[in-house]
């Protein structure tokens, strides 16, 4: 499939078993390509009743699923696993049309999608509870039981990746799960329903509905609705939280972020401009856990700056499907916009650009209505700019330059966000004292953007709450019943 071509004609949700048209509807929305601007899907926003059938349909799928034992929703999970990892090219191709990142990015995402089936594959046959002796042979134990029907929501970057981190974990637990994906990238979740039927869940269990607010709204107020697992940006997570309240349901929240990278002078420099380009400048910057506030001790600030321009102006911009390509285009006009904004905010606010920031115009003609621009670095940043403040969301790092270690933590630390955090040095007690300062969820040393399905991934402070990834997601998809057994006879207060 080449960059120009594809058109989704399928209906985009899926119920039961299968692609299905909503039954009503709150609107329609349009899905591009953001290489080249064309719409690829017109499709209805899917209104209350079609959000009350895809429960229904879920719950039935529930009471099936929910009995079967680990080692049975094991084997589904796996062979699921083994699809998407046969369907990569496939799977990656889609989401680099629909997304705009580039396919040899979209194969890494695939990889940690079959990677995180694989991974809950294991831990559902091993899921168990405990047993408690209790005085005079009574005994207790613990069940580890399943929430009901979960409602995963998505953002657009990592689209067929948040569908896998929300579902696996979901799904091992045995509920059954309704998935929203955003309206901008509605195409390859539907991969992934008909992977989960096709490796034998029970229809319903995986039910894809398409929408944007109004839509979410429906699933979170549903009565029927367990759990809710949201990732988006900090405002819609405030709204979450306030329909989840309503209904006392649990909530994951997988927010936004600004988080610090830390490169001190004794770093290995090749290795930290790497690092700050994988903190900044995957998915076009589309990425939450970024480290886009780089603070550089002033040292080795000139060096580092020096050799992470010329770095970053090598970075290949354009067709995204094209095989050495690194940066494709943003998701869309608006967003390329607010990007720019962004950038020229900076300048007035008195940042320099040292390189790139400006619309980029591919030679092909057939891009040329794409939503691309060049990777920006920022320095002369104070921590009062909005640059340094605010989430941009796009490839633009921001360079601040620092004395010493206490100093860079104060600055790190002072900030609404605590997603994800990063530190250069090769005093290995330094990296262990920063990581254990910095307010974040997520803090790596001496990389960057890495994401094994084995780690706990989600954010401190506004950056949200609950884990994607790592055992401990399985408790945020289940809850612990304590049966309590007498042996003996009922001794009464009465
Ligand atoms: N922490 C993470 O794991 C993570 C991962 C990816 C993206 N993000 C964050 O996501 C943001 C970008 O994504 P976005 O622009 O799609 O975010 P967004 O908040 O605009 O939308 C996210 C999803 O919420 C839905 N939605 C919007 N309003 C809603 C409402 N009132 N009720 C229910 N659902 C509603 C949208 O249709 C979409 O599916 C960034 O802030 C980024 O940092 C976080």
């Amino acid at each position: 499939m080449s960059t120009g071509t594809f058109v989704v004609s399928q209906p985009l949700n899926y119920r039961g078993g299968a692609r299905v048209e909503p039954v009503d509807a709150s609107g329609t929305e349009k899905a591009f390509e953001p290489a080249t601007g064309r719409v690829i899907a017109t499709f209805a926003c899917s209104g209350e009743k079609e959000v009350n059938l895809a429960v229904e349909n879920a719950k039935a799928a529930f009471k099936l699923w929910s009995k079967k034992s680990g080692l049975e929703r094991c084997q589904v999970l796996l062979e699921a696993a083994r699809i998407i990892k046969e369907r990569k090219d496939e799977i990656a191709t889609v989401e680099t049309i629909n997304n705009g990142k580039s396919i040899f990015e979209a194969r890494l995402d695939v990889d940690t999608c079959w990677q995180c089936l694989e991974y809950y594959a294991g831990l559902a046959a091993s899921m168990a509870g405990e047993h408690i002796q209790l005085p005079g042979g009574s005994f207790g134990y613990t069940r580890r039981e399943p929430l009901g029907v979960c409602v995963g929501i998505g953002a657009w970057n990592y689209p067929f990746q948040i569908a896998c981190w929300k579902s696996a974990p979901a799904l091992a637990c045995g509920n059954a799960m309704i998935f929203k994906p955003s309206p901008f990238t509605p195409v390859s979740a539907l991969l992934l329903a008909e992977i989960y039927t096709k490796a034998g869940a029970p229809p319903g269990l995986f039910n894809v509905v398409q929408g944007g607010a109004a839509t979410g709204q429906f699933l979170c107020h549903h009565r029927e609705v367990a759990k809710i697992s949201f990732t988006g940006s900090v405002p819609t997570g405030v709204k979450i939280m306030e329909m989840s309240a309503k209904g006392v349901k649990p909530i994951t929240l997988e927010l936004g972020g600004k988080s610090p990278l830390i490169i001190f002078s004794d770093c290995n420099m090749e290795n930290a401009v790497k690092g700050a380009q994988m903190a900044n400048f995957l998915t076009q910057g589309q990425v939450c856990c970024n480290g886009t506030r780089v603070f550089v001790q002033k040292e080795i600030a000139d060096k580092f700056i020096n050799e992470v321009v010329k770095q970053t102006q090598k970075i290949k911009l354009g067709d995204p499907l094209l095989e050495d390509t690194r940066m494709g285009p943003l998701i869309n006009a608006p967003h390329l916009e607010r990007v720019l904004g962004f950038v020229k905010l900076a300048k007035e606010q008195g940042a320099t650009v040292l390189c790139g920031g400006e619309v980029y115009v591919p030679e092909d003609p057939k891009l040329k209505h794409g939503y691309y621009m060049t990777p920006c670095i920022l320095t002369n940043c104070r921590d009062d700019m909005t640059c340094v403040k605010e989430e941009i969301f796009g490839p633009v790092m921001s360079i601040l330059t620092f004395g010493t270690e206490a100093e860079v933590l104060e600055r790190a630390n002072d900030t609404t966000f605590g997603l994800a955090a990063g530190v250069f040095t090769r005093d290995i007690q330094r990296a262990h004292r920063v990581a254990a300062e910095l307010q974040a969820g997520t803090c790596y040393i001496n990389n960057y953007n890495v994401s094994p399905v084995e780690l706990p991934f989600g954010g401190y402070k506004k950056s949200g709450f609950g884990r994607e990834n790592g055992r401990v997601t399985i408790e945020y998809y289940s809850q612990l019943k304590t049966v309590c057994v007498e042996m003996g006879d009922v001794e009464s207060a009465f």
